[in-house]
């Protein structure tokens, strides 16, 4: 038998994560047996308390699509034996939000790994709230066009999420048209927090055939290059409304940020989250283990011009 392989893409801070947790309690809820495989850009992984006591595979400092991908069929080779042994059903695959999904796609269509997995589903997470940004040369590189277009492109479901925000009719129509753009025929569905996903994998059992690259069929990848993740180490303990001010002065070229920082107001520690332009907060449980740090992933930031 074969692993179903779910590859869950989209740009930086679109909802990849969030949907990969909904995907992970409807498959609990069927009794299915899954390996996730986590890829970051960054040389941590601060969304570790979300995975405990789940079968994670960390691919960290590089994007599977190019820098790591000999580090990918290593993985697969411990999940497939993995598979072997404990009888794995799915593999949930989250790529890092600049990867180009055809490298990760032509992966799995080696002849060592076609035999233990079959490709069921390649998501594209879209950020409702910044694909116009993400895709208008007005507002973005070419280098992130390419890469939304490209993630689109390959999805054979897509996901228009954070629908909670998009309460105008205009809005969703747009987005819609941006996506049908670059593919005509994958489902969109709509998902806030990708709570949408668990209604469509219960009404769908087949395998959709991925959406085939365009005429000519060579890879033209190109490399993200500028946008990099950049860790600091962070020991000072700020407010709320100071971590936000910091991250908003980078505005201009800040995708995604995150961190684990200790807050003035109470004392606590918190993981934070920062995406198109929304922060939010949780409280981490008590612990004396945490050490202050907040990874930036933006276009061109260099460590050396942050002041933090
Ligand atoms: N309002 C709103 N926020 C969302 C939604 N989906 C995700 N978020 C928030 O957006 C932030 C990023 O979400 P993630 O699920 O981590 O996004 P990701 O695509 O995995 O991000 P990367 O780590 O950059 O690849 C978090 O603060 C989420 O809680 C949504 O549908 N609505």
């Amino acid at each position: 038998m074969k692993t179903d392989v779910y590859l869950i893409n989209g740009f930086l801070g679109s909802g990849k994560t969030s949907t990969l947790l909904k995907c992970m309690q409807y498959f609990k809820t069927m009794n299915k047996k899954y390996a996730i495989i986590l890829n970051e850009l960054g040389n941590a992984n601060l969304e570790q308390h979300l995975f405990e006591d789940e079968s994670l595979f960390e691919l960290l400092n590089g994007c599977v699509c190019c820098s790591v991908k000999d580090d990918l069929r290593t993985t697969l080779d411990e999940v497939a034996a993995l598979a072997h042994n404990q009888k794995i059903d799915i593999v949930l695959l989250e790529g890092t939000g600049v990867a180009n999904p055809s490298e990760i796609i032509d992966t799995f269509q080696e002849e060592r790994f076609k035999e233990h997995f079959r490709l069921k589903e390649s998501i594209c997470v879209v950020d409702g709230l910044r694909v116009s940004e993400y895709t208008s040369i007005f507002s973005s590189s070419k280098e992130v066009r390419q890469l939304q277009k490209e993630q689109i492109e390959r999805g054979s479901l897509l996901i228009l999420n954070k629908m909670d925000q998009l309460t105008e009719k205009a809005a969703i129509e747009k987005a819609e048209k941006i996506i049908r753009k670059y593919n005509k025929q994958a489902p969109i569905i709509h998902t806030a927090y990708g709570d949408g996903i668990t209604l469509y994998l219960d009404g769908n059992d087949t395998t959709i055939p991925l959406p085939q690259e365009e005429e000519g069929g060579h890879h033209h990848h190109h490399h993200h290059h500028h946008i990099k993740a950049v860790k600091l180490h962070f020991n000072q303990v700020a407010s709320k409304q100071d971590i936000l001010t910091m991250l908003e002065q980078y505005e201009d070229k800040l995708f995604r940020a995150k961190g684990i920082v200790k807050i003035k107001e109470d004392k606590e520690w918190y993981h934070f989250q920062y995406a198109s332009g929304l922060m939010e907060w949780q409280k981490l449980d008590k612990s004396p283990h945490y050490a202050g740090e907040i990874v930036l992933i933006g276009d061109n930031l260099q460590k050396e011009e942050l002041h933090i």
